[in-house]
């Protein structure tokens, strides 16, 4: 089987061109083999690039625990750039993806995707915190000294409460600087911090939007363990957000084939 590796702002993906059906797609042990940084190929997650009627192609996501899973930003900023590299786009697309039609256009000279995501009605509070779904559910804390922080320890007190146990939440923290944001993520699926989350930077620039009632359009830098990313959007007021876009680098790491020649 034929695979690509990609990563975005450390953010890290097995992709396979599904266009053949040829990856069953309910084999979800295979998938979190593939995903296993020790006995597999080791990514946060793997996505399927596969045919679809009306679209350039579809996007199918899952974590690295094997699960099918909501949308992945950063993932789907690299497929955009793997649907290049097969010659399916140039560069710009429209895709279907878990929670629906996204657009994306490519800056090859500087690996650079920018991918509209959904629209968000609704941030809500929890204590001090906000939740709110970006295409995949978030929780964003702010925190001072980030740098420090256990994010593992912090993050899975929050995934694993009463509230979230079961259908899981990916927990962001976030800390400002200079002009932007510093965030670090423990992601649902991977149990464990990952080194970028697109949809959470995402929730977290949305976020802090709200908090300080920033009507208007903006573009918010966002430092990530892995790298920057950055969002443009439009604050509409009531939580209503529009036009958004998560932008950042999406690499092709290595190929191979698993196992062997098979
Ligand atoms: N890394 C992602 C989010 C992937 C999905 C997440 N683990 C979940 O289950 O919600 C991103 O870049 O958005």
């Amino acid at each position: 089987m034929k695979f690509f590796k990609y990563q975005g702002a450390g953010n890290d993906f097995v992709l396979i061109d599904n266009r053949d059906q040829q990856f069953d797609t309910k084999d979800t042990a295979l998938v979190a083999q593939l995903c296993d940084r020790r006995f597999g190929i080791g990514a946060d997650g793997l996505m399927l690039l596969q045919q679809r009627a009306g679209y350039d192609f579809e996007m199918v996501y899952y974590n690295a625990d094997g699960n099918p899973s909501s949308m992945c930003g950063n993932g789907g900023r690299c497929i955009v750039s793997f649907a290049k590299h097969l010659g399916i786009i140039e560069k710009s697309t429209r895709f279907l993806a878990v929670d629906g039609e996204h657009e994306a256009t490519i800056n090859d000279t500087a690996d650079w995707v920018s991918l509209k995501i959904i629209d968000v009605e609704h941030i809500e509070k929890d204590g001090d915190d906000f939740v709110l779904n970006t295409g995949s559910p978030h929780y964003v804390k702010e925190v001072v000294d980030l740098k420090n922080l256990d994010v593992f320890a912090a993050g899975r007190t929050i995934r694993y409460n009463a509230t979230y146990k079961q259908a899981g939440i990916n927990v962001n923290f976030v800390e400002a600087v200079n002009d932007g944001y510093q965030v670090r993520t423990y992601e649902r699926g991977v149990e464990d911090e990952t080194l970028a989350c697109g949809t959470g930077v995402t929730a977290v620039a949305l976020a802090m939007a709200w908090h300080h009632n920033r009507l208007g359009t903006y573009s918010t830098p966002i430092k990530a363990m892995g790298g920057d990313l950055n969002i443009r959007f439009t604050y509409l007021g009531n939580g209503v957000f529009k036009d958004i876009y998560l932008e950042g680098p999406a690499k092709l790491v290595f190929e191979g084939l698993y196992p062997g020649n098979s």
